[in-house]
Formats: C-alpha cells, sequence, structure tokens
C-alpha cells in the first residue's frame, strides 16, 4: 500500500491515488530480494518464471497474475476490449478483490476475460491539456472540473466520482464531495554533496569530434564571433574548474556560438541536436554573468528576488537542470534551488527562503511558490525556457504568458530571454518572438527538427497485435543494455513493464500517474542498471540525460515528429551512438509517416519502401500540406519577409504536420 503522506503542511492525511503497482499487489512489504513497486521484478531463475503465476514468497504475501476472465467490455478508447489479464491481489481498503487491466492495450488477438464494470469516464475533462499538464508536472493540487473517477468503477466504488477511485490510468477523488484534492508531501532525497558525484563525468562518445563537422547557422544582426575554446569564452576562474572536473575538453557547437552570444547580453533561440550541450549552453554564459556582475550571495529572506528562472516542461528535466546549475556554480556563492510538482511544496518553499539566485522549476508549481509570495521576480536579469517549443505550445503557454506579465517579472527589454531546443516548428517560433527582444538571435545548429546523426533509426512495421512479441524478440536481443521503451499512455508503460516483468525483464516505469517518489526511484533504477528497461511515456521524452541509454524503442510511435526527435534523442547523445526501433502500425500512425521519411532521409537512414508508399498516399509528392507551413527549418523572420542580411537557407524545406501529442501522455 502507498505510503500514507501527512498533508503537506502536517495537517490532516491525505490518502493518495495507488498506482498500478498497489492495485497489483506490486507494493507490498516485501522480503530482502524481493520486487520493490518500482523495480517490479528482477529476473531471479525459476522464481522469477513463476512471478507470472504466483508470487506468494516473492511478495510476502499471496500476489500475482491470475489466470484470465472472461470477456472484456469495450473502453472507450478505440481499443476492442477483448482481453485482460486479472491480478489476483490481497483485498485492500477501498479495492476490489481483483484488478482487471485489459490486455487489449497491447492488442492480443487471444480472446481473454475482462472480470471487471468499467466507471464513466473520469479525470480531467479531455480538452483540457492545461489541467493533464499540471497533473503531469504534479503542479498545483489535481483538480478535475466535475470530478475525478476512474476509468474504471471499483468493486465497490462506482466510477462515478462519487467516492474515492482510481485506476493505473486515471483516478483520484471527487472534487464534487468535499474530499481534499490529494496533495503529496514527498520530500526528494537531497543531491549528493560529493564532488566525486557532483562532476561525474557524461563519457563522450567516438563522434564528439564530429559535432565540429556540423553546419551552424546564426540568424540576426551583429552576431557576436564564435568561440573554438572556453579559454577563449574568458570565464571567471571558478567557472573553468568545474568546467575542467566536469570532464568538458571542448565546447559543442551550439556552446561555441550559444555561450558568446549569452555573454554579449543578446536574446537567442538556439535550436539544436539532442544531447549536444544546450544546458551548458545556457548555464556557463549566465553563471559567468553573474560573477562578473557581482552577484550578491542571496541570503534568507521572506522575499526571495532570483535573478535567474530556468523552466522546463518535466520535473525530472528541470531537477537534472538544477543540478547542471549546481555543478557549474560550485564553489562560488551562487545558490541554484529547484522547485516541481509532486513534492512538498512546504519543504520546497524552505529550500528557496534559504536563498536563491538561479530558481529552476516547472511552471505551475513555480507559479504557485511565486503567487505565495516567497518569490519576487523584479530582479530577474535571464529567462530561459528549455524544450521552449513544448513551453509555448497549449499545454504551457498560458502559464508562460503569466510568468512574463503577471508578476514584476521585468519587460522582455530589460530582461535576457533565451529559449533552447532540438526542435522549433515555425508557429512557435513566431509565438517565442513575443517574449523575446525584436533584435534576437537564431541559433540552427545542424538541421533544424532533425534527429541526431548518431542514432541508428529503424522503423518495422508492426501492427499492435504483433508489437509485444516483437518487443519480447528485441529486448532478448539486446540483453541488459540500456533500453527506454515509449508508449502512448500511461495505462499501457503501467501494462506493459508489468508484461515485461513477467517475461523476466528487469522493468519499471515512468509516466504521470506516478508519484513523484516512485518516478524518481523509476529512474534512479534504470540509471543505476538495476532495471535495464524503462517504460515511459512522453514525460521523460524530453531533455533526460541518462548516461549508457544504448536503445529507445517506440512501441508507439508518438503523434508529431518533434516527439520522434526528442524520444529518440534520449540515445546517441554527446558523440555516443545509439540505436532507435519504432513500431509502425499503419492503421494508426499513417499521418506522421512522411516527416518519418524525412528525418530518416535528412539523417543519411534507411528509409523502408513501404514507408515511403505509406508517405506517397498519405500526401504526395507535395511538401504543402494543408495545415499550413509548422515544420521550420529556418529562422521565421526570413519566410516573413525579414531581414535579407540573413544567410541564405532553403527556404521550401517540406512542412510536417504538427498534431497533438497524446493527451495522456502529459497527464
Ligand atoms: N562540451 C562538452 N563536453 C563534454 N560533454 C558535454 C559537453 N557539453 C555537454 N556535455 C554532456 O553531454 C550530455 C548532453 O548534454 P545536454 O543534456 O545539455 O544536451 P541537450 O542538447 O540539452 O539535449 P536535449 O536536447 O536532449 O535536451 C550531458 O551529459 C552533458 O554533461
Amino acid at each position: 500500500m502507498a505510503e500514507d503522506w501527512d498533508a503537506e503542511f502536517g495537517t490532516e492525511p491525505t490518502a493518495v491515488i495507488p498506482s498500478f503497482f498497489d492495485m497489483a499487489g506490486l507494493r507490498s512489504p516485501v522480503k530482502e530480494g524481493a520486487i520493490n513497486g518500482n523495480q517490479i521484478f528482477e529476473s531471479k531463475g525459476s522464481e522469477a518464471a513463476n512471478f507470472g503465476k504466483r508470487c506468494s514468497n516473492t511478495f510476502g504475501n499471496s500476489t500475482g497474475f491470475g489466470g484470465f476472465g472472461k470477456q472484456g467490455s469495450g473502453d472507450g478508447n478505440g481499443f476492442d476490449t477483448n482481453s485482460s489479464y486479472i491480478f489476483e491481489k490481497q483485498p485492500v481498503a477501498g479495492f476490489a478483490e481483483t484488478t482487471t487491466v485489459n490486455e487489449s492495450e497491447f492488442g492480443s488477438r487471444v480472446v481473454r476475460g475482462c472480470g471487471f464494470g468499467r466507471g464513466n469516464r473520469g479525470g480531467f475533462p479531455r480538452s483540457s491539456p492545461q489541467n493533464a499538464i499540471e497533473k503531469a508536472s504534479g503542479d498545483g493540487p489535481p483538480v478535475g472540473r466535475g470530478s475525478f473517477s476512474a476509468r474504471r468503477g471499483f468493486a465497490n466504488h462506482p466510477g462515478d466520482g462519487s467516492g474515492f477511485s482510481s485506476s493505473c490510468g486515471r483516478g483520484g477523488f471527487s472534487s464534487t464531495s468535499g474530499i481534499r484534492a490529494p496533495k503529496v508531501t514527498y520530500v526528494p532525497p537531497p543531491p549528493p554533496e560529493e564532488e566525486s558525484a557532483i562532476f561525474a563525468p557524461y563519457q563522450t562518445g567516438i563522434n564528439f569530434d564530429k559535432y565540429d563537422e556540423i553546419l551552424v547557422d546564426v540568424s540576426g544582426f551583429n552576431v557576436p564571433s564564435a568561440i573554438l575554446t572556453f579559454a577563449e569564452a574568458h570565464l571567471c576562474e571558478t567557472l573553468n574548474k568545474n568546467i575542467s572536473k566536469a570532464g568538458y575538453l571542448k565546447p559543442t557547437p551550439v556552446q561555441k556560438h550559444g555561450v558568446p552570444i549569452v555573454l554579449a547580453g543578446r536574446d537567442l533561440m538556439a535550436c539544436a541536436q539532442t544531447g549536444s550541450g544546450k544546458t551548458a549552453a545556457f548555464l556557463l554564459p549566465i553563471l559567468e554573468m553573474l560573477m562578473r556582475g557581482d552577484v550578491a550571495a542571496s541570503q534568507f529572506k521572506e522575499l526571495q528576488e532570483p535573478e535567474v528562472v530556468i523552466v522546463a516542461p518535466t520535473r525530472e528535466l528541470i531537477n537534472q537542470i538544477y543540478l547542471e546549475a549546481r555543478k557549474f556554480s560550485f564553489g562560488t556563492i551562487i545558490r541554484p534551488v529547484v522547485v516541481y510538482g509532486g513534492t512538498s511544496t512546504g519543504h520546497q518553499i524552505r529550500q528557496v527562503l534559504q536563498g536563491c539566485n538561479v530558481l529552476c522549476g516547472t511552471p505551475g508549481r513555480l507559479l504557485d511558490i511565486i503567487s505565495k509570495g516567497k518569490v519576487g521576480l523584479s530582479k530577474v536579469q535571464f529567462l530561459v525556457l528549455d524544450e521552449a517549443d513544448r513551453m509555448l505550445d497549449m499545454g504551457f503557454e498560458p502559464d508562460m504568458r503569466k510568468l512574463v506579465t503577471a508578476f514584476d517579472m521585468p519587460s522582455k527589454q530589460n530582461r535576457q530571454t533565451l529559449m533552447f531546443s532540438a526542435t522549433f516548428p515555425e508557429e512557435i517560433q513566431r509565438m517565442a518572438a513575443d517574449f523575446m527582444k525584436t533584435d534576437y538571435l537564431f541559433l540552427a545548429v545542424g538541421q533544424v527538427g532533425g534527429a541526431c546523426g548518431d542514432v541508428h533509426q529503424t522503423i518495422l512495421q508492426v501492427d499492435q497485435y504483433s508489437k509485444r512479441n516483437k518487443l519480447i524478440e528485441i529486448l532478448t536481443n539486446i540483453g541488459i543494455e540500456r533500453t527506454m521503451v515509449f508508449v502512448d499512455t500511461k495505462r499501457k508503460a503501467d501494462f506493459l513493464a508489468a508484461f515485461l516483468c513477467q517475461e523476466n525483464f528487469p522493468t519499471t516505469s515512468i509516466h504521470g500517474d506516478r508519484e513523484q517518489r516512485e518516478r524518481e526511484q523509476a529512474l534512479g533504477d534504470f540509471r543505476s542498471g538495476k532495471c535495464p528497461v524503462l517504460v515511459a511515456t512522453a514525460v521523460a521524452a524530453r531533455g533526460l540525460d541518462i548516461e549508457h541509454v544504448q536503445h529507445v524503442i517506440n512501441f508507439d510511435l508518438p503523434s508529431t515528429i518533434d516527439e520522434y526527435v526528442h524520444r529518440i534523442g534520449r540515445t546517441g547523445r554527446c558523440g555516443n551512438v545509439g540505436k532507435a526501433i519504432s513500431f509502425f502500425d499503419s492503421n494508426t500512425d499513417l499521418r506522421i509517416a512522411r516527416t518519418l521519411v524525412k528525418v530518416l532521409s535528412d539523417a543519411q537512414q534507411e528509409v523502408p519502401t513501404w514507408l515511403e508508399e505509406f508517405a506517397f498516399a498519405a500526401y504526395g509528392t507535395s511538401y504543402h500540406n494543408p495545415l499550413g507551413k509548422v515544420f521550420a527549418s529556418v529562422d521565421s523572420r526570413k519566410g516573413l519577409g525579414g531581414n535579407k542580411d540573413f544567410s541564405s537557407y532553403e527556404a521550401n524545406l517540406p512542412v510536417t504536420y504538427a498534431g497533438k501529442d497524446h493527451e495522456d501522455a502529459w497527464e
């Protein structure tokens, strides 16, 4: 059973939305060497092989995959629900004796049962991605309009929002019944203090030097000269020491151009491939400028006024950026702090009040803490949007506008605004311009939106009924190399992880319905190799920098090519090579066929003939789809009669349809 969490400020206890692992009895008190709620399974020979039948001695009580029930019922998800697993589990207060999940998530043809009725769809109104986004980032109390209720009704709690109900898909509390929305009060373990841990180097790969061959285009006026070495940036001694301790011998292209641009006080929109060092490209010059400006040591005050605000779309990514800021500011008086959802607000406020020069946050939690009067923005010198195209799409854009307008944030003329991403659709570029000085510089390293050239991409035509077996086949060949498996819904992430566990693959999962503690534990188990397979939704698609990820498998392809580029960019980082295998189901993925062909061919990857045929059938050879030009490969100002001084760039590159991400992914 999930730990009991006292309310954030130590008041009434609040229940927690048990995740799938609870319901499947995968988190009951376990004996040494058994399975915890995150690490679903360690392959332990015959004992493991029995996992799919019973795990009585593994979990300390009788739990396991049971048999299969009778014919299931449609779940309104477009799946022909015709099969299910039934997890027998200890009766747990508030839950039925059995938890049934639909194997149709994997599209099995085998007819199995679903011993379960389904409640009304509840949870976030499908049309409000902001709610879904907030829940994903865990910012603010999860509040649905109407009521949260499980997709599945439980035996004693019909999923109509009348009471506490939950499922691995979605669930929670009914806001109509007056129960307080749950406030999980997780306090993350403090980051390591040892220098060896702080400066743990990321092994650059054999192709690191190939970065120098990548074409770079900077458009705008009075472009500062690039640096060839870190020494040419004339950074302070402490920063140079930290760069050296981090193992950075020479700058990557985005750093060569980005560092001098930021040091020159310019606004910057930077696009560079995944894993190419964008984080240091903004952190190093910002920290240098603070040092040059004799930034005051931030001390305890009831109102903190940071000089830098950095935002990113997910909790794990903003925490990663915070740790990088902590690394590069080591030995200086500069104090970075991180705030993100799913954790105790009180704890984070206490961290902020102890001093804060660089505030890293996910939007919802950041706005929450600012609204509580703990943080003032009047002294902000730098505003950074990492994964900027995501921060400005329909999900986060309102929060970003509120951040720059609703408080005392200096106007764009009186601050430096920096935006970074590996992808930047033109419509987003235009929106980004609202946040930046008109003379911002657009830095394109390589093909904007292009896939990292160090990732070997393979596309396999696999229908939904064959995906599971194909995945098993691939994982069997891969062995224990770290592999991220992306799926399009949270529910599928849990089920696929459980399925892989049953098949003796040490697996964990990360998605927006898991508690933050579980998410961080899952990442930790994946990073350490304890669970070399991580099943994830889009919440892990962007920015995460995990060493030794050799494989990315798109069990489900995303709906946009940008997300595909980011997902496969979890491997092949910093000059290392990686492999990405994607399952293309012609019943669902036609919309991405054409852009997939373009990304593959731009990255000199093999394009399967069948995929070209699908792409042609979908859109013909025309590169102008009805949705207009949304895939930018140039500075959008050029297309709008921008100044002719910009360096030349092919203007008629194909465009792509930038659809909506699968909303589940962001919840
Ligand atoms: N100049 C450098 N020399 C060696 N390693 C570097 C250098 N710059 C960055 N790295 C390392 O490369 C890895 C990738 O960097 P980073 O996460 O900033 O990439 P990114 O471009 O932001 O990727 P993404 O687009 O996926 O967010 C990190 O582990 C970082 O420490």
